[in-house]
């Protein structure tokens, strides 16, 4: 289903697990901060709203998309977190950079997954003009940073159980 068709900002809390015994690591970019800044609020607003608690979520800032994933391992290494959420907004711009940069946090972002035992969700706009991005992060297609957050609770509360 593409984002078109549905809502990124829709939960249904009966489905969701209570985040209040979870701490989450948040890495933000700056590159594109109108846009990171908008996905950071709408991740922030669902963990609180699905009870974590203001002193358990930890939030750091990197220059930008690629500097996710060492933020993201520092955040793992350091800060005792059940799960760390990365946001990132990437636009294509004139040349290759557009791709190389993608791939580049996506693939850092899947091995963080694989290498260490704290979920990392993948919080990275990948779009190909900023009106693709104020949609996505707000907009008319609701907030990928609360869809994140959801995804985060419930890779948190699977990574206990397990
Ligand atoms: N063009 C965008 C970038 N580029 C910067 C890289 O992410 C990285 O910070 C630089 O190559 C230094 O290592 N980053 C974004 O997040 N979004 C962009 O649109
Ligand atoms: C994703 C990027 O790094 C890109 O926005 C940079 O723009 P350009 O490809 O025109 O240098």
């Amino acid at each position: 289903m593409a984002t078109a068709n549905k809502n990124l900002s829709n939960y249904d809390k009966n489905t969701i697990p209570n985040a209040k015994d979870f701490r989450f690591g948040i890495v933000v970019s700056e590159w594109n901060d109108k846009i990171t800044e908008g996905l950071y609020n709408g991740a922030e607003a669902a963990l609180l709203d699905c009870g974590a608690l203001p002193e358990n979520i930890v939030r750091w800032n990197v220059p930008g998309g690629f500097e996710l994933i060492y933020g993201a391992k520092k955040m793992i290494e350091t800060q005792n977190v059940d799960c760390v959420i990365t946001i990132g907004c990437v636009i294509k711009g004139e040349t290759m950079h557009f791709e190389f940069v993608c791939e580049g946090v996506t693939q850092g972002i899947k091995d963080l997954n694989v290498q260490t035992d704290v979920p990392t969700i993948f919080c990275l706009l990948t779009d190909n003009n900023e009106q693709q991005s104020i949609d996505r992060s707000g907009g008319v297609h609701g907030n990928k940073g609360t869809e994140a957050a959801i995804a985060a609770i419930k890779m948190a509360d699977l990574r206990k159980k397990a």
